[in-house]
């Protein structure tokens, strides 16, 4: 006879997995998961859900493990979705479970209910499903952690009746799965080869590099061969250290910039990198001729569809140990260090330039940087240089409102302060994150830049010639109010004289401080994104 119930079999599993802190948004439908709530959990509440999957997103990519998240019922599962495609093509592990009405009365279309509760998040989760029997959800979900981490890691989604927590069932066996594999001998070695006997070698990382903390491996190769290294287009994580001489620059997301920027070398090896992430059409082929591609990635999916280029599916670690073993030192000089920026004017009003020299200056280096600020993406990537793998978090698929509540799980992962440079118009979508940062003392410095609108849309509209876009003015918002409001102190400042202390003040504060977040009013920004189309 059994005596533990559903929950006390999923309580256990989440110990089990290292799952104890919860990120959801609580209602009816999940009232008996509740039921005598352990103290060793902690229950961070999202105030809308998609607040609550980019926490437990920010937290998966601090804690390098799966987190678990809870959504009420199918219109919780429809406000959480543009996160978690997010974290479909980010490779954050989640576990999510949705509540969906009790078995006794879906028949009757009630309430809540959920029709078809498995198809609604696909396709971007691994894997969806409802458990056929209410014993059945322990296993569901321990083999819902085991999907989630294996890679390519991501997010699988369960849907629990609220009946079954009440249920008996048996616990899970905790188990596990070692899910590193290595590419084809023979391959690596032919790949040894064409780099051994190249000219002008390149390597392009992805997030891929972050997700598998391979980014010592990728330094090493880089430098037994002395490639140049680039970070592939709009990558959300970075895995190379920005400052390394070798480093080049970031890859550009439009097609015929790219394969310009790739055509000096003649051998291009990408890791964990899609490589052709483009935003915007143009025409031209996905390299120049005289480049060929080598393509090392755990999804047997991206090497079936990128265009062109040998794939070795692989995980990297342990295919980059066996590269670098093969290769000798070669007889070939590196290529030049990227240039220094020009110093910005620091007078006037407050440019993104200046800004972001102000926060190189002040950013330790193993300090973790979120951005979404769409609009001068560039401008930090060329004058803030990342140091650290993971260091620099964004979104790599374009979904927004992910940077701010992201921003807050990873300052909860290890209590140290994480800067997130934001934009107003991102913010707004998630801006009540600041309550859950400030509830949490979550030490996050945000600091707000204020174009007054979608400037990226206005950039990109500018960029084909349309000047007018209607939807695209955001005024009359008074963001240090709103942040206090949420109970997160903000100061505001206008004036690039006021900036040096204004940046000291918020970026000085202790890991035990909680959020604050600065509101910057800034000019002369974006321009043309990613320059004029030749098309
Ligand atoms: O292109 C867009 O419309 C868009 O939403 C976006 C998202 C992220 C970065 C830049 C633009």
């Amino acid at each position: 006879m059994t005596t533990t119930t559903v929950r006390d079999a999923v309580m256990r599993l989440l110990r089990d997995t290292g799952m104890t802190t919860v990120f959801g948004n609580p209602g009816s439908t999940e009232l008996r998961m509740f039921r005598d709530w352990p103290d060793d959990f902690t229950y961070v509440l999202g105030l809308q859900e998609s607040v609550a999957v980019g926490m437990a997103a920010g937290h998966a990519l601090g804690t390098r493990s799966a987190a678990f998240v809870s959504l009420h019922s199918a219109g919780g599962v429809g406000h959480a979705l543009g996160a978690v495609f997010n974290a479909f093509r980010d490779r954050v592990p989640l576990v999510i479970v949705a509540g969906q009405q009790a078995r006794s009365l879906i028949q009757l279309r009630p309430f809540l209910g959920a029709d078809e509760p498995a198809v609604f998040p696909r396709p971007y989760v691994k894997s969806a499903r409802q458990p056929e029997r209410a014993e059945d959800v322990p296993a569901a979900l321990a083999e819902a952690y085991r999907i989630a981490m294996t890679h390519p890691r991501g997010p699988v989604f369960v849907s629990v009746p609220e009946d079954d927590w009440d249920r008996p069932a048996e616990p899970v066996a905790p188990r596990t799965v070692h899910s590193a594999f290595t590419a084809d001998p023979d391959a690596l070695a032919a790949l040894a080869g064409r780099l051994a006997d190249c000219a002008r070698p390149a390597l392009v990382v992805g997030p891929g590099v972050d997700d598998e903390d391979a980014l010592e491996p990728v330094r090493a190769l880089a430098e037994r061969i002395r490639a140049g290294v680039w970070i592939s287009p709009l990558s959300g994580r970075s895995g190379f250290p920005e400052s390394h001489p070798l480093f080049q620059g970031f890859l550009p997301p439009v097609a015929r910039q790219l394969a310009a920027r790739l055509a000096p070398y003649d051998v291009v090896v990408a890791l964990g990198a899609p490589v052709f992430t483009y935003h915007v059409a143009d025409e031209g082929p996905p390299l120049a001729p005289g480049t060929e591609l080598f393509h090392l990635d755990c999804d047997p999916g991206q090497a079936a569809w990128l265009p062109t280029g040998t794939s070795l599916v692989t995980t990297l670690r342990p295919a980059l140990a066996r590269l670098t073993g093969l290769l000798k030192e070669p007889d070939r000089d590196p290529p030049p260090p990227r240039p220094a920026p020009v110093p910005a004017r620091a007078r006037g009003h407050i440019t993104p330039e200046l800004f972001f020299d102000l926060l190189r200056a002040r950013l330790p280096h193993d300090r973790v940087l979120v951005e979404e600020a769409p609009s001068h993406r560039d401008t930090l990537h060329a004058r803030v240089p990342v140091q650290l793998s993971g260091g620099f978090l964004t979104t790599g698929s374009g979904a927004l409102g992910w940077g701010l509540p992201l921003a807050v799980g990873r300052a909860l992962a290890d209590r140290r302060r994480v800067v997130c440079v934001v934009g107003d118009g991102s913010a707004l979508y998630s801006v009540q994150a600041l309550w859950s940062a400030a509830r949490h003392t979550a030490p996050v410095t945000y600091v707000l830049l204020d174009n007054g609108g979608y400037a990226a849309v206005r950039a990109l509209g500018c960029r084909i010639g349309i000047t007018s876009i209607p939807g695209t003015d955001i005024t009359g918002i008074d963001f240090a109010a709103l942040a206090e409001s949420f109970g997160c102190p903000a100061a505001r400042a206008e004036h690039a004289g006021e900036l040096p202390a204004a940046l000291d003040h918020a970026l000085g504060r202790g890991d035990d401080a909680g959020p604050f977040l600065l509101h910057l009013r800034v000019t002369g920004s974006a321009g043309t994104l990613y320059g004029p189309w030749a098309g």
